[in-house]
């Protein structure tokens, strides 16, 4: 059975769950479960702190695990975990703050205390960029530091970034470390049943992705119109009873749904359908 590690709190909990209930895995009803085999698709998930699950997969005790980029970097584990697909959520980036007014620039961090969850990640970066400065290691609530005394700026999670504002607080500096939600695995481990973990995930990411839309066109335009709905592959061009006219069917990103309506319009296009794509697989 593939063993499998999911966050079991925190931001990245439920849309990983989402994600596997969407790929048609068994996931947990109660959100104390720790533990869930999903007999059906041989898969056995353990529900883990996201910061952990980079220390089950990289010393081989779980084969995949969903956990934030920040976080598997952050634990140290790099040279033993790769990432075997990005997920595209749980978006966030790692960033330098302090009170309004107090820094512009990364470099006047020298000689100077910055808070942070993420100390190996923060110490990379100063190390890099020869910044010669303290790091005081906190759980949460970093934004609180500098406030209480306990250091001059911080280095944490930065997503709408409402929290640093109501702290009184801006960022500053470059982006240390983009993050998102992604699949890790051990470098060079395949287990049975991985490829089809990540086919199935992949066919969520385009299912959310995309959209299929549908149209009718004037034989002599198909090919114009094919040109603005050039689908993965090619669209599909189908025979209507009225043989002056012809159905066109493609898949387009969701994104770009209506632009591509109207200019299916304007070129003639009519009875233009959108519907949502379930599940797929590319
Ligand atoms: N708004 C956000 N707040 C915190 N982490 C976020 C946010 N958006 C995305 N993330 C990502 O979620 C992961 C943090 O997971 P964690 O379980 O620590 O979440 P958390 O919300 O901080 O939970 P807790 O505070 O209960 O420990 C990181 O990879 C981080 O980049
Ligand atoms: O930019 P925002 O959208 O405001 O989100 C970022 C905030 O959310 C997280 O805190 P969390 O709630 O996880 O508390 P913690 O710091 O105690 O982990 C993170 O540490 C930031 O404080
Ligand atoms: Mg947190």
């Amino acid at each position: 059975m593939l063993r499998v590690a999911l966050p079991n709190k925190g931001a990245l909990s439920d849309i990983a769950s989402t994600m596997f209930k969407e790929a048609g895995y068994l996931q947990r009803r109660d959100s104390r479960e720790l533990v869930l085999v999903d007999e059906d698709n041989q898969v056995e998930f353990f529900y883990l702190r996201p910061r952990d699950i980079a220390v089950y997969v990289g010393r081989g005790i779980l084969d995949v695990g969903i956990t934030g980029r920040d976080l598997y970097l952050d634990a140290d584990v790099d040279d033993d975990v790769e990432e075997q697909l990005s997920l595209g959520i749980g978006k966030s980036a790692f960033r330098f703050a302090a009170p309004v007014g107090a820094f512009t620039d990364a470099s006047q961090l020298n000689g100077k205390r910055i808070a942070t969850s993420y100390d190996v990640l923060l110490r990379h970066y100063l190390e890099k960029s020869g910044i010669d400065a303290s790091v005081v290691r906190l759980d949460g609530a970093v934004e609180s530091s500098v406030r209480l005394g306990v250091a001059d700026a911080i280095a944490d999670v930065v997503e709408t970034g409402n929290t640093i504002k109501a702290a009184g607080m801006e960022i500053f500096g470059d982006v240390l470390l983009a993050s998102e939600a992604v699949l890790i695995g051990r470098v060079g481990h395949k287990p049975a049943g991985l490829e089809v973990l990540t086919r199935r995930l992949n066919g969520v990411l385009v299912a959310r992705q995309y959209v299929m839309l549908d149209y009718d066109v004037r034989r002599e335009l198909a090919d114009q119109a094919c040109a603005l709905t050039p689908g993965l592959e090619s669209p599909t061009v189908s025979d209507l009873a009225n043989s002056d006219w012809c159905a066109v069917r493609a898949m387009v990103k969701k994104s770009q749904t209506n632009n591509i309506m109207d200019e299916l319009y304007d070129l003639g296009a009519r009875a233009i359908l959108v519907s949502q794509i379930h599940a797929c697989r590319i």
